[in-house]
């Protein structure tokens, strides 16, 4: 006999995002208009869409949602140009370090936090960079630095604008993979659709100020994409 034991019901999990009627706007225009959209623990969504569409846009609004548990990597970088790679990186943990700590790292690295900058830069292979100062970077370095320095802030979320522009395709691959799997949950605009097929689990497709599909990526065909992107 099989004995049935009544599951506890399941609770749904709470929203990481959550957007319901809003009317995403720049400079009074209406950009995004989005009936209801949830982003769930665990999931990794990449946003999709022509340029202009809305993606930065909408990436900003979640952000505001809950800045303190989100690794932010915006389009405009925003690196401190005339400092290096190291403090670059550390810079994404400043607000954990009382004032004098910072000060004090900034004349000569910790070294315990110099180690810890040092193992996260190897897998982006930017660990003989560590002394360079951004201004001698190439675009794709930069780019890295950023993501290193998202990285570093050890956040649940991941929010990056195009994270890998300047980075080759075939390392494209790896660093998104690896950035989205040190987070429970990412949002992520990409212009490369097969970059989000890849690494996403989810993909939301924006076109003409609001959302055109928002599947799995597994459901996500040929014909959504050449719906996505026709002019
Ligand atoms: N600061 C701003 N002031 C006024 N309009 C803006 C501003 N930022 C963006 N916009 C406009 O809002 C719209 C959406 O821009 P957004 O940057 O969100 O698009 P995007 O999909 O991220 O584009 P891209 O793929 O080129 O980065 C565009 O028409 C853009 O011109």
């Amino acid at each position: 006999m099989i004995s049935v034991t009544n599951a506890p019901p399941k609770t749904p999990a709470k929203p990481v995002f959550s957007l319901s009627q809003q009317r995403l706007k720049q400079s009074g225009r209406v950009v995004l208009s989005i009936d209801r959209l949830e982003i769930l623990p665990g999931e990794k969504v990449a946003l999709l869409g022509h340029s202009g569409v809305g993606k930065s846009t909408l990436l900003d609004v979640l952000y505001a949602q809950c800045p303190k548990d989100v690794a932010w990597c915006p389009q405009q970088l925003g690196l401190i140009e005339p400092l290096s790679v190291y403090h670059n990186v550390y810079a994404g943990r400043l607000s954990r370090y009382p004032l004098w700590y910072n000060l004090a790292n900034l004349l000569r690295p910790w070294p315990g936090r110099q180690h810890e900058v040092t193992e996260l830069l190897t897998p982006l292979r930017l660990t003989e960079k560590l002394t360079s100062k951004i201004h001698q970077l190439s675009g794709g370095q930069r780019q890295r630095t950023a993501l290193a320095r998202a990285l570093y802030q050890q956040r649940p979320t991941f929010l990056g604008d195009e994270p890998t522009t300047g980075v080759d395709p075939v390392q494209s691959l790896t660093l998104l993979a690896h950035v989205l799997n040190a987070h429970t949950t990412a949002v992520v605009a990409l212009h490369d659709a097969e970059l989000a097929l890849a690494c996403c689990t989810r993909i939301i497709g924006l076109k003409a100020g609001s959302i055109l599909f928002d599947k799995p990526s597994q459901q996500v065909s040929s014909t959504d994409l050449e719906r996505l992107y026709q002019c």
